[in-house]
């Protein structure tokens, strides 16, 4: 078992929050202090137990701490890393970062950490489109990919402490160079979301001439449009740090779409049942259950009517039932899913148990592939 005296987080929004709470489940430390800018988030942070101290500064945030992380957007966390390379930190404190891009802020800090200090770059694969710390979630790193990209040379003490750290909260940790890291999240990520957001543009700027746009937005756009929601300065600095990798892709989209114009202007029906039978089965062939690539959630919706009472009478049915529930999640969004809460549970059998009760009650429920 991992345990840090004291972990001092920057930045405790949607992901520093998230760690906060699953370091703290997970017993990885009961000391965990945090510092940022939004000073009213920081309290609430510490009003709701996510966080043991709300430090008034980075100097007393850092001062003895074991492990340091930065949870901010990346050209923050490689202004706080030059910060942090002048100021005295405990000797063998390791500092990892959560940003989205791994290449600049790993190469910034290449040899300007001072002895004794490591840094190892870091990046969970699971998130959401909300922000701050009340959109935060023990549970948010479970069965998730957390990205490792440690440089050639540095402390393997440092690293393995890293990686056991958080597969303590039950993260799938991955090794990675940081190149190949943003040239793979381009493709999985970055690029996804431009697209998002290229579709709401089309979508909004349609929809100032006429309102039935916006109105007929059902399931199918809401679906591939969520992550529009995100964090822009977030998403900005992403776009930043990875122009490369991602003006590639975007060069590949342009012929893809040429390809599609020309399908469609000659009616090409081979090719077009071609592209979607191609897509379909990649698409159905990723592990359905995975927050990014390791499967292992069964869950169910319940289509529910919104009134008090409502969850307490659900886990009490699960309760009697010696039905453990993984997780309860409260869907806001009616079109997203056929339900307004989502059960998780750690096994097959607990799912199809569920459902079964819970259909007896009358309930509507659905099980998710
Ligand atoms: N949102 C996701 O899905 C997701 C997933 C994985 C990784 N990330 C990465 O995690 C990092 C944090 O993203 P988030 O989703 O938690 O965003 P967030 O907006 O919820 O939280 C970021 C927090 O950092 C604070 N902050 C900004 N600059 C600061 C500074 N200089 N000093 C102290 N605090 C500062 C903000 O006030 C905010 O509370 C980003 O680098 C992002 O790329 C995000
Ligand atoms: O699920 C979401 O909403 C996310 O956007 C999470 C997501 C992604 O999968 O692209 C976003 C950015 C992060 O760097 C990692 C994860």
């Amino acid at each position: 078992m991992i345990h840090f005296n004291k972990i001092a987080i920057v930045g405790c929004g949607l992901i520093g929050g998230s760690l906060a709470l699953s370091l703290r489940l997970h017993g990885v430390s009961n000391q965990i202090h945090a510092v940022d800018v939004d000073r009213q988030g920081l309290q609430q942070a510490l009003s709701l137990g996510v966080i043991d101290h709300a430090a008034d500064s980075l100097e007393e945030l850092v001062t003895d701490a074991d492990l340091i992380i930065l949870a901010v957007p990346v050209q923050q966390a490689i202004s706080l890393l030059e910060k942090l390379a002048e100021l005295p930190l405990k000797k063998g404190c390791i500092v990892t970062d959560a940003a989205s891009t791994k290449k600049e802020i790993c190469e910034f800090a290449h040899n300007r950490m001072p002895e004794g200090i490591s840094f190892i770059g870091g990046h969970p694969m699971a998130g959401s489109e909300r922000t701050g710390v009340l959109a935060a979630s023990p549970r948010l790193f479970e069965n998730a990919v957390y990205v490792l990209t440690p440089s050639p040379g540095q402390d393997p003490i440092a690293v393995e402490t890293l990686r056991k750290t958080f597969e303590q909260i039950r993260a799938h940790v991955l090794f990675m160079d940081p190149l190949e890291h943003d040239r793979i999240t381009a493709a999985v990520s970055h690029v996804p979301h431009l697209v998002a957001g290229l579709l709401v543009d089309q979508v909004a700027d349609l929809d100032l001439e006429n309102r039935l746009y916006s109105q007929l937005a059902a399931g199918g756009f809401r679906d591939v449009t969520r992550i529009a929601s995100g964090s822009p300065v977030m998403w900005r600095d992403i776009v930043l740090t990875n122009k490369e990798p991602i003006l590639q892709l975007l060069k590949d989209w342009n012929h893809r779409v040429a390809q599609w114009i020309e399908w469609i202007e000659s009616t090409d029906v081979a090719n077009m049942e071609s592209f979607f039978t191609r897509t379909r089965d990649w698409r159905d062939a990723l592990p359905a259950k995975a927050k990014g690539a390791a499967a292992n959630y069964y869950e169910i919706a319940l289509d529910v009517e919104d009134k008090p009472g409502i969850i307490a009478n659900v886990t009490t049915v699960l309760g009697q039932h010696q039905i453990n529930l993984r997780n309860i999640t409260i869907l806001e969004n009616r079109e997203e899913i056929n339900g307004q809460l989502l059960l998780s549970f750690a096994s097959c059998s607990e799912q199809g148990e569920a459902l079964r009760v819970l259909q007896e009650l009358g309930y509507k429920v659905f099980a998710l592939e």
